[in-house]
């Protein structure tokens, strides 16, 4: 795939535990991916972006990997691996690998060699005689203390994801070893792990916050992602994209420029920010609409010429977005179009979580037996020590719990979705039966088809991979219009955020023919005066 069609490509995400089980097992497969192909052909999808499936004693469903070259029995064998390789290569679809390396897990060899004082591999994790106040993401400090040795070492998310040392070129080199192993593979991409918190300020302060400014975007950050691509990526034929955790724009323009050669595009997470009530995530809170256009208008413009967004609004760390967003009772197919649309017609790359596509939504699950996620029990354990009551922090985890958007992927309408015969590690969302891949594969007018018309427009319409991007209604309380401009195209996108009907004025020269995107029939256009139902959403395009 050359470098131009990658910037008008469409990436999927699947988390493998809850894609799909043939097996009939509680967790879904490498063959259950396989197995789905050409469904995912059918929606025009061009890259596979799959979650960790390396050995990993699954503290933290696979981003705790205990050996980076081997698959994780529950996900089925490297044979699974190399024929999902081909059978995506048959359809024209690329597997991208997701590579965890900012940590390891605590089982992994080198942590245990570590831990045994191994000449080689003591310096392959961060170990100091004392501790710092640093909070680990995942609650409580971040510094674990090993009795035998006397030290401490960091830990940023669960204490059995230990940090590894990038300052050692040695512990590098394996990394960049482990990655060209995969790449030989013929996998297609690499999706790299929280990658910009790998560098460390090596005085370890103390700090008046949680630490995260002395590890984020750090010192060397920009010459590890450049030694990165000269040894991994350089010269061959696969995209990368670095999850960027509270970083800036202009790291981000750095990172995904093309001439500074360390990325092809960065996610960035501000414009999911904006429901944390002074930084809070786990407040149950609505969403502050003007700030999620000012965050990501800031970044369209921002990148615009210098860098390149990956854009989206799922994943398999977030609430699904016609919850969150959208009106997931009584206008969840036109809210999620309208969704759709809005990100669509952006400027980068868009990446549809599972489920995205036919408006899953959040499962509502009231009772914390249903929750799994060690960021949630982690966190739930904490506040409640902390006074928080329980229905407060149980209306926060119903709303922002990762486990939101981890439920089994809904294929029909049969007992568990169609996801196993068996019995699913986690619970399926209640809807099921109505929201599922059998009924919208059946329906014209389905989400599904609409992400599939908005896939496609990508691939015809330069002007939505190369436009620049105004935001029109910077302080509208409920629209958000926006074109996007070439010298010889543009298209004007405008949704209705809300239910009650409002009007938009759009610009001259644009007229119903001009619609190639829309959640209603027609369009209720007089003049210039649009009048937008609820949640209705447009893509107007002229040359
Ligand atoms: O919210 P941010 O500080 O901007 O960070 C972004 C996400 O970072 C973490 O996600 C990733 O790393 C974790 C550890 O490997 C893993 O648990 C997660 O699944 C990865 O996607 C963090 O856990 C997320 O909540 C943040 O959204």
């Amino acid at each position: 795939m050359t470098q131009k069609n990658w910037r008008k490509s469409v990436v999927y995400q699947i988390y493998p535990k809850s894609f799909y089980s043939p097996e009939g097992n509680a967790t879904g497969s490498i063959k259950g991916v396989t197995a789905k192909l050409d469904y995912l052909a059918e929606l025009g999808i061009e890259y596979i972006w799959m979650t960790p499936v390396y050995k990993s004693p699954q503290n933290d469903n696979g981003y705790d990997v205990s050996d980076y070259y081997a698959i994780d029995p529950s996900y089925g064998t490297m044979d699974d691996l190399d024929e999902l390789v081909r059978e995506a290569e048959a359809r024209g679809i690329g597997l991208m690998m997701d590579i965890v390396v900012n940590h390891s897990s605590t089982e992994h060899e080198w942590f245990q060699k570590s831990l045994a004082g191994d000449e080689r591999y003591r310096d392959y994790y961060i170990w100091r005689d004392e501790p710092t106040n640093w909070e680990s993401k995942f609650g409580g400090n971040a510094w674990k203390y090993d009795e035998k040795s006397g030290q401490y070492y960091l830990h940023l998310f669960d204490v059995t994801q230990a940090d590894l040392n990038w300052e050692n070129p040695q512990m590098r080199e394996d990394v960049y070893e482990m990655m060209r192993f995969w790449r030989e593979k013929g996998i297609k991409g690499f999706r790299l792990d929280v990658i910009n918190l790998i560098s460390k300020q090596q005085d370890f302060p103390e700090d008046d916050s949680d630490g995260r400014k002395f590890y984020t975007d750090g010192p060397r950050i920009h010459e590890f992602l450049k030694e990165m691509n000269r040894e991994v990526f350089e010269g061959h034929d696969v995209i990368t994209v670095g999850e960027m955790s509270s970083t800036t724009l202009d790291h981000c323009v750095r990172y995904s420029n093309p001439d500074e050669k360390e990325l092809s595009m960065t996610f960035s997470f501000h414009h999911l920010k904006v429901d944390y009530p002074n930084g809070e995530k786990f407040v149950a809170a609505p969403f502050d609409f003007l700030q999620l256009k000012d965050i990501m208008s800031t970044w369209q413009e921002g990148m615009h010429g210098k860098g390149w967004n990956a854009i989206f609004w799922c994943n398999h760390d977030q609430p699904r977005v016609v919850s969150r967003f959208g009106n997931d009772t009584d206008h969840r197919v036109e809210s999620a179009k309208m969704l759709a649309t809005v990100l669509h017609g952006l400027q980068g790359t868009p990446y549809i979580y599972q489920g995205e596509e036919i408006g899953m939504t959040n499962p509502g699950f009231d009772s914390l037996d249903e929750y799994r996620d060690i960021e949630t029990l982690n966190i739930y354990k904490l506040k409640r020590e902390q006074g928080m009551s329980h229905e407060d922090m149980m209306a926060a985890i119903k709303q922002k719990s990762r486990d939101n958007s981890r439920t089994p992927m809904q294929w029909d309408a049969t007992p568990h979705a169609g996801f196993t015969s068996g019995t699913p590690w986690i619970n399926v969302a209640p809807n099921y039966t109505d929201v599922n891949v059998e009924t919208a594969l059946d329906d014209p007018n389905s989400v599904f088809y609409h992400y599939k018309n908005l896939i496609s427009l990508r691939k015809e319409l330069d002007v939505l991979t190369d436009g620049d991007y105004t935001l029109l209604t910077p302080d509208a309380l409920d629209v958000w219009a926006y074109t996007r401009k070439t010298d010889e195209e543009e298209v004007l996108v405008v949704a209705n955020f809300y239910g009650p009907e409002t009007t938009y004025e759009i610009p001259e020269g644009f007229t119903r023919a001009d619609v190639v995107s829309h959640n209603y029939d027609v369009p209720k256009l007089d003049g210039t005066t649009l009048s937008l139902r609820a949640y209705e959403a447009i893509m107007f395009y002229k040359k």
